[in-house]
């Protein structure tokens, strides 16, 4: 059965997709779409190109401590499992046979030898360049001047003006996607108007799906000043892409993180360098006694006596109770405290976790939240000025630079104390216990992943901060948003845990049974924590990649030229109708082989799910995450039911990361719940 989210008018037609008039999804062109699968419609002219460019190498997992206690998933390697369910993946996704060459269109030569953009743009400029300069002393007189003011004007304009010329009118590069027939495209800049405005509305990832209903196929690309992007949310492209292909991630359009502290922190590098990052922090981030603590540390902050998130949801629910006494509850229940913003009491939570899995220690205070909160909105205006960045918003930059020296010096401390510790012998090196002691071990091999690189290795310290608490909180705040809007489904989570893991309901939530094995037992709440995600996938607006060798993609055989920046956005590919139906609307059960579409249904949705990415570079934490949110959810609704405090719409907000806006929360505790923990 369907169950529709239920919070009331918003404003925008994909957050309203969320009330209960779900939007469906524009039709497919024709050819593209047949009931709920993409098929193949032969190109009309037969694009040329029948090679696939060859798979990038991939590495070979595990560090040899860590070896067997991690899943291969994440590990930087393509599995055989994996394979096979790549394989095995539906009819829809099938790459189609490639199409016969046919000669009729000067697009088909292209997509045969498609031209490196740069050098040919880089003659057009300099042609534009030198007509200009030779011609306008005669024209307007002056001498050297303005010869060299008009070389350069002409070369701007022709920087603008020719690649997009070249693309899509003389089709030098390859297929040229369709374009989305919105207001907002400027001729010579394109849609930088548009895209800035939803930067600054903090809807960019809303803003794509637009794009996709108005370019009405699954492909299209859009321009930039002077240079083309490319949307693949095609579902069988977006798995060969990334999957298969796995470009490096675009890094110009990734280079605010740079300025940080490196611009070789792991996140921007590829090839061999990446790799050996991988093999070495992959594992011990998956093996199971680091995920083990990461559960303890989550159940001590919601359920043990000392945590912040427990003593948030006691306070709101003896509220409710005196509430309830004096026949007060509501507005007063809310005056009195009876309610509280989850976000920060998320935030706080996940980023105590990573501290516990990098350096065993519960995090000290508020300082690196703060730090790392700070940063968060900087991003993405840097991101936007063009190079040199320092020019364009110095004091931006500043407070980047501000930042990465904070964690650089944090890193320095914890590195520190560790050494120390292996000296005094109150901590022992071998076997490694967290991410430090795996990091500290190789930093000097001449054969690790590190070499030595101390300033790299703080960076990638700071990727693991930052990486790993946000995007966990954020993924929190939508599923207790969700299930504030769905109490059946909070009560049967409660179910299915004293069911499957045997509790009676007396047990107090701190000495449940919680394991990442026996949290793998509870298959509805793992449903729940996917569909979640996939109404609201935290890196909504989707990985970025930049191709380096020509991609044909396996739908209809269009052709991507090397060099061309690529977006693979998973708001568009997870709410598609075509394969999610009723996507807009929040049903665990389709995750569930005895729910709506059965196995089968589970395949096909499984084959276009990547809120995590997908292939050799995907997101490393997923299981960390997943551990995570599954105890807090499991701890919250063991002892307290939620209901959102929150009368207007609840609005999703891009940043980057997908959040929902604040939101108040008010918890009353579950009939036959234990009494909870006395604080410390
Ligand atoms: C809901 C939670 C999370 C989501 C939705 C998420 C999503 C993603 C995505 C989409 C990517 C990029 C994949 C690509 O480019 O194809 C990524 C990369 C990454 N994530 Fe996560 N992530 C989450 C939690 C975490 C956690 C808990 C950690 C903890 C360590 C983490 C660490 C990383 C790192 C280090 C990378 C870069 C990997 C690389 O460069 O190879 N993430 N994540």
């Amino acid at each position: 059965m369907a169950i529709r989210s239920g919070c009331g008018g918003m404003h925008h037609p994909y957050l309203h997709a969320y009330t209960q008039n779900p939007v469906q999804w524009p039709p497919a062109p024709p050819g593209r779409q047949a009931g709920r699968r993409y098929v193949v419609a032969p190109p009309a002219c037969g694009p040329a190109s029948t090679a696939q460019p060859p798979p990038r190498p991939t590495s070979h997992t595990a560090a040899v401590r860590w070896r067997g206690t991690h899943p291969v998933r994440g590990s930087g390697r393509t599995s055989p499992a994996a394979a096979a369910a790549d394989a095995a993946a539906p009819t829809s996704s099938t790459p189609p046979p490639p199409p016969a060459f046919s000669s009729c269109c000067w697009e088909a030569v292209m997509a045969r030898a498609p031209l490196p953009v740069q050098p040919v743009t880089a003659v057009a400029v300099a042609a534009a360049a030198a007509a200009a300069a030779a011609v306008t002393p005669s024209l307007v007189g002056g001498g050297w001047g303005a010869a060299l003011a008009a070389a350069a004007a002409a070369a701007a304009l022709t920087s603008l003006a020719w690649p997009r010329f070249a693309t899509d009118t003389l089709r030098l590069h390859g297929t040229v996607f369709p374009s989305p027939a919105t207001p907002g495209d400027w001729p010579l800049v394109g849609r930088v108007a548009g895209l800035a405005a939803a930067v600054a509305a903090r809807r960019v990832c809303y803003l794509f799906a637009d794009w996709r209903a108005a370019a009405g196929a699954p492909n299209w690309q859009v321009w930039m000043a002077g240079s083309r992007t490319v949307f693949i949310t095609h579902p069988a492209d977006v798995r060969h892409v990334l999957a298969r292909v796995n470009p490096p991630r675009d890094t110009a359009a990734l280079a605010s993180l740079g300025l940080l502290l490196s611009p070789r922190m792991a996140l921007l590098t590829a090839g061999d360098i990446h790799t050996r990052w991988r093999r070495l922090v992959v594992p011990p981030l998956n093996a199971d006694r680091v995920l083990a603590v990461a559960v303890a540390a989550v159940v001590a902050d919601v359920a043990g006596g000392g945590g912040r998130l427990a003593a948030a949801l006691g306070t709101a629910a003896d509220v409710a109770d005196r509430g309830a006494a004096a026949g007060t509850a509501g507005a007063a229940d809310a005056a009195a405290g009876g309610s509280f913003c989850p976000g920060q009491l998320l935030e706080w939570l996940t980023l105590s976790v990573i501290h516990e899995v990098l350096v065993s220690q519960p995090l000290p205070s508020d300082e690196i939240l703060d730090k790392l909160n700070s940063l968060l909105p900087l991003f993405i205006p840097v991101e936007m000025v063009p190079s040199p960045k320092k020019l364009f918003a110095p004091r931006a930059v500043g407070r980047l630079q501000a930042a990465g020296a904070y964690f650089k010096a944090l890193y320095v401390r914890h590195e520190a104390a560790r050494l120390a510790a292996y000296e005094d012998g109150s901590w022992k090196a071998v076997p490694p216990k967290d991410i430090l002691d795996v990091l500290l071990a190789d930093v000097d091999q001449p054969k690790g992943a590190y070499r030595g690189d101390r300033l790299r290795l703080a960076a990638d310290y700071m990727l693991l901060f930052m990486a790993g608490y946000d995007t966990t909180a954020h993924s929190l705040e939508w599923g207790i948003l969700t299930l504030c809007r769905h109490p059946e489904v909070q009560d049967r989570i409660v179910d299915e845990v004293a069911d499957v893991l045997g509790c009676s309901r007396s047990t107090p939530a701190a000495e449940l049974p919680l394991t990442p094995a026996s949290l793998d037992r509870l298959t509805y709440l793992q449903a729940v924590w996917k569909e979640v995600l996939r109404l609201y996938p935290i890196t909504a607006a989707g990985p970025n990649r930049r191709t380096q060798v020509p991609v044909t993609l396996p739908s209809d055989g269009s052709v991507i030229p090397a060099g061309t920046a690529i977006k693979l956005s998973q708001f568009v590919v997870l709410h598609d109708e075509a394969v999610f139906p009723d996507a807009h609307a929040f049903v665990p059960e389709r995750w569930l082989p005895d729910g709506p579409g059965g196995a089968a249904g589970v395949k096909v949705a499984s084959g276009s799910y990547f809120p995590f990415g997908l292939g050799p570079i995907a997101c490393p934490g997923r299981r960390l995450s997943q551990l995570e949110w599954k105890t807090t959810i499991v701890c919250i609704l063991w002892g307290y039911q939620v209901r959102l405090a929150t009368k207007e719409p609840v609005r999703g907000v891009d940043l980057g990361t997908f959040r929902p806006a604040p939101y108040e929360v008010r918890v009353t505790r579950r009939a036959g719940a234990p009494p909870p923990p006395a604080c410390a």
